[in-house]
């Protein structure tokens, strides 16, 4: 079992769900991301996703574009995230993933990749441009390193919700709606029933993302999942404050008094 996996089996232990807050690493700089961690980690956030900041991020709205957009430009690359989840590492064992576009991957090199992941202490990996057909190129390294692949799912059949969550691990990633990342007011009106679907095909936990950022969407999702990720809505407050610590603790506090 990695971070995630204790994580979440603790959590369902006491009768509690999880917080999932997205950034992107490098926004507004490196040095900020690591202190940002520890802001969200004392908001009480359970797991820490960060984004690799990619060119042509195709599945992220407006506002996490930007984000990677700073991010680049102040200098971020793998190896300065490499380093930085080190440093985060000598002072908190949160969970961490990384949502990563397989190019980055690619080009840095699938086993390399990997295996510093689990050497620094990332946990789990999320790769949006990975279809399930693709899967095997990579499937053979996270078996054998220390980190999960935590597979997405949009509404969709159950069959294909079943093949997609087949070799999924740490948790299912539910998306709830079509499209790409970014706040929204409205979800798909069957969004209760393709959770559902999700949850009784996989035996592992199961999350849902994409439009979350208040209380109040988290209150009404909860009763379905183990857990709720909040990503641009976070990545606006860290654009808006500069990348304030306070600022992201006391929103992340904010998010978590809904559960
Ligand atoms: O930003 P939102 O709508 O709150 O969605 C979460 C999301 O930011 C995070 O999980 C994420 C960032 N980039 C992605 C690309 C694909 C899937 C998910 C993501």
């Amino acid at each position: 079992m990695n971070r995630i996996q204790e994580r979440l089996e603790e959590l369902r232990k006491e009768n509690k769900k999880a917080l999932i807050t997205y950034m992107t690493a490098g926004d507004p700089n490196i040095e900020q991301t690591e202190k940002l961690i520890y802001a969200k980690e004392r908001g009480g956030a359970d797991i820490i996703e960060i984004g690799i900041p990619f060119s042509d991020p195709v599945a992220d709205g407006p506002v996490i574009q930007a984000a990677a957009q700073r991010a680049l430009e102040s200098g971020t690359n793998l190896e300065k995230v490499f380093q930085c989840i080190a440093n985060v590492r000598k002072n908190t064992q949160i969970p961490i993933a990384f949502l990563v576009y397989y190019n980055s991957i690619l080009g840095y090199g699938v086993e390399r990749f990997i295996r510093q992941c689990e050497a620094v202490g990332v946990d789990g990996l999320i790769i949006p441009d990975l279809p399930l057909e693709e899967r095997d190129e990579i499937m053979p390294y996270i078996k054998s390193f220390n980190v999960c692949l935590i597979p997405l799912v949009a509404p969709t059949s159950k069959d294909r919700i079943k093949d997609i969550t087949q070799e999924g691990e740490g948790f299912v990633y539910c998306i709830s709606s079509m499209g790409v990342t970014g706040v929204r007011k409205e979800f798909h009106e069957s969004l209760e029933a393709f959770l559902k679907n999700v949850r009784s095909v996989t035996d592992i936990p199961i999350a849902v993302g994409f439009g979350m950022s208040s209380q109040e969407d988290i209150k009404r999702l909860l009763p379905y999942v183990d857990g709720v990720i909040v990503g641009s809505a976070i990545v606006k407050k860290i654009e808006e404050s500069h990348g304030d610590e306070k600022v992201i603790e006391e929103f992340v506090q904010s998010l978590k008094a809904a559960y």
